[in-house]
């Protein structure tokens, strides 16, 4: 089983600990202020990368420096604060340790193969699965959908947890009542301990306060109520492995002091956030198309424009009605920021700025921001994109594709579903609809582009593919698909589909790889169904 990679963490790591020496050598506030906002970068980072207990070694972390922060005259701090929070680092640095080292006698795995086509398409991910004794048929069925969906599953009961479970993505715990008992909830603490940087499920807790508190002080991090199928969280588990890959944000800095502009972009690096900036707010279209910015922080005075009346520009265009502004002033007259704000701007903040405040302002926006984008552009159903999304990303795909790119278009579509639908049932269909989207989220990589096209028809583009791959890769999942059993009142059914692909550069426009893939589904279906065609064939 993986452990993460050390410099994953290393360089911040580093930074936390020079700043920290800094701190204790010079003794001054403003050295202090640097540590705290290296802790913070740090506790960021490992949320991004779903650690959640060491985000929370690290929040503990945080919470004291922030009581230390404000009062400048109570710097150098009393040899007592300085020695507890010294033992805090110390704990974080060696949580840290655990989670990148490997176990005492466990032996550290060979580098991983350098990739082959056939290993991309795979994301082999281990869920730690501990049942309750008399819980089997549940824990066995679930067992089996997570091995459908290329889940390793390593099983434990209760009694006895495994000698040495390295680091998973997830454990799941089965329990045998609803409200853990005091053993279990020592043993699922125990995991915690263990497994840093894993999420931990409970399976079916009553919905009431005490429990799941009693669940979540013992370090669960999702606490599934009863009434909830635990079937759930199979999504749950796709969701997690593709918030591991999200792309970094972006921010636009509009700014003409160079200076200025420096020390912002130095602060939201450490936070992980992407920026650019230009000095000239004539230039901020141009900017605005190249970049494409989740945000942009804007200085309010500058020679030529304002921040107010750029921003009163960028809200006339619908593209940019609703992309996140935050204006950046020297500005502390409290009619003139409202009425900045009034014009158009999301958010005010006073310079200088503050160096955990504004990144911190920075991703609220841009996390809502993204949410409210994705809300649109999401398929409800399914989660993956919705049709005119992955119309207009194909479209894109297409005008940036380089000379010598070569992608493939797979047009999906399950056999039969009326039948299913008039046999069982929407909802037993729409679960059919949901499997696959799972499935195929599952199985294929982030820089794919998968969509729900229609009803039951789904839309695929495999970047860096030509059709001998994608044949292999979509009659993998065609296979795995066709011995899927969906679960029904009455038992389980299993369900097929065909597919049609065509290739670019062959075929080069979005409309003409879509009319192709699907005439080689039509084909597909004409053929028997349960298969993959091309077109041109
Ligand atoms: N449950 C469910 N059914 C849907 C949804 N969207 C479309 N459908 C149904 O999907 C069915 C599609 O049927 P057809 O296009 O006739 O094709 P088919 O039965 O799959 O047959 P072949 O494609 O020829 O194998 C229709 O009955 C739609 O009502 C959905 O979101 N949920």
């Amino acid at each position: 089983m993986n452990k993460l990679p050390q410099h994953f963490f290393e360089d911040r790591l580093h930074i936390l600990r020079t700043r920290w020496e800094q701190y204790l050598a010079g003794g001054c506030h403003e050295q202090f202020i640097e540590f705290v906002v290296a802790v913070n970068s740090l506790a960021e980072h490992f949320s991004r990368l779903r650690l959640p207990g060491l985000v929370r070694l690290c929040e503990g972390l945080e919470n004291a420096v922030l009581t230390h922060i404000g009062e400048r005259h109570c710097h150098p701090l009393p040899a007592s604060d300085v020695a507890a929070l010294q033992r805090q680092l110390d704990t974080l640095i060696g949580a840290v340790g655990t989670t990148t080292r490997p176990a005492p006698g466990i032996e550290r795995r060979a580098e991983p193969p350098p990739p082959a086509a056939d290993i991309d398409w795979v994301k082999p991910r281990v869920v730690g699965l501990v049942s309750a004794i008399g819980r089997e048929e549940l824990t066995d069925g679930l067992e089996r959908q997570l091995r459908f969906f290329g889940f390793e599953v390593i099983r434990s009961n209760w009694a006895s947890p495994p000698a040495s479970l390295d680091e998973p993505l997830a454990v799941l715990f089965v329990p045998a009542g609803a409200d853990a008992t005091d053993i279990e909830l020592a043993l699922i603490g125990r995991y915690r301990q263990a497994c840093p940087a894993s999420q931990l499920f409970y399976l079916g807790v009553n919905a009431r306060i005490e429990p799941i508190v009693a669940l979540m002080r013992a370090g669960v991090d999702v606490a599934v109520p009863v009434a909830e199928p635990p079937s759930t969280v199979v999504n749950r588990l796709l969701d997690l492995v593709q918030t591991h890959e999200q792309e970094r944000y972006r921010v636009l800095v509009v700014e003409d002091s160079r200076v200025a502009a420096t020390l912002i972009r130095r602060t939201l690096a450490e936070h992980g956030i992407d920026s650019e900036s230009i000095g000239d707010p004539g230039t901020l279209l141009e900017a605005l198309h190249d970049y494409r910015p989740d945000l942009i922080l804007m200085d309010m005075y500058m020679p030529r424009f304002t921040g107010v009346e750029a921003t009163r520009v960028l809200r006339q265009m619908s593209a940019y009605q609703s992309l996140p502004i935050i204006y950046l002033s020297g500005e502390s007259d409290v009619g003139m920021q409202v009425e900045a704000l009034r014009l158009g701007g999301d958010q005010f903040l006073i310079k200088p700025f503050n160096p955990v405040l504004l990144p911190a302002v920075v991703k609220t926006q841009i996390a809502r921001f993204r949410e409210m984008q994705r809300s649109s552009q999401v398929d409800g159903l399914t989660g993956l994109l919705n049709h005119s999304t992955v119309k207009a990303r194909l479209k894109a795909m297409v005008e940036a594709a380089a000379p010598g790119a070569r992608f493939t278009v797979t047009m999906l579509d399950i056999d039969h579903f009326k039948a299913i639908n008039d046999t069982y049932g929407h909802p037993v269909g729409d679960q059919v609809i949901r499997g696959l989207a799972w499935l195929l989220k599952a199985r294929l990589r982030d820089t794919d582009l998968i969509g729900r096209y229609g009803g039951e028809e789904f839309l695929i583009a495999l970047a860096d593919a030509d059709l001998t791959l994608t044949h292999t890769v979509i009659d993998r999942i065609r296979a795995d698909f066709a011995a899927l059993p969906h679960t029904h009142p009455g038992g389980a059914l299993h369900a097929t589909f065909s597919a049609g692909m065509s290739a670019f550069p062959a075929v080069d426009s979005a409309a003409a790889l879509t009319e192709f893939a699907d005439a080689a589904l039509l084909n597909a279906k004409r053929l028997g169904r349960n298969r993959v065609e091309s077109s041109p064939g």
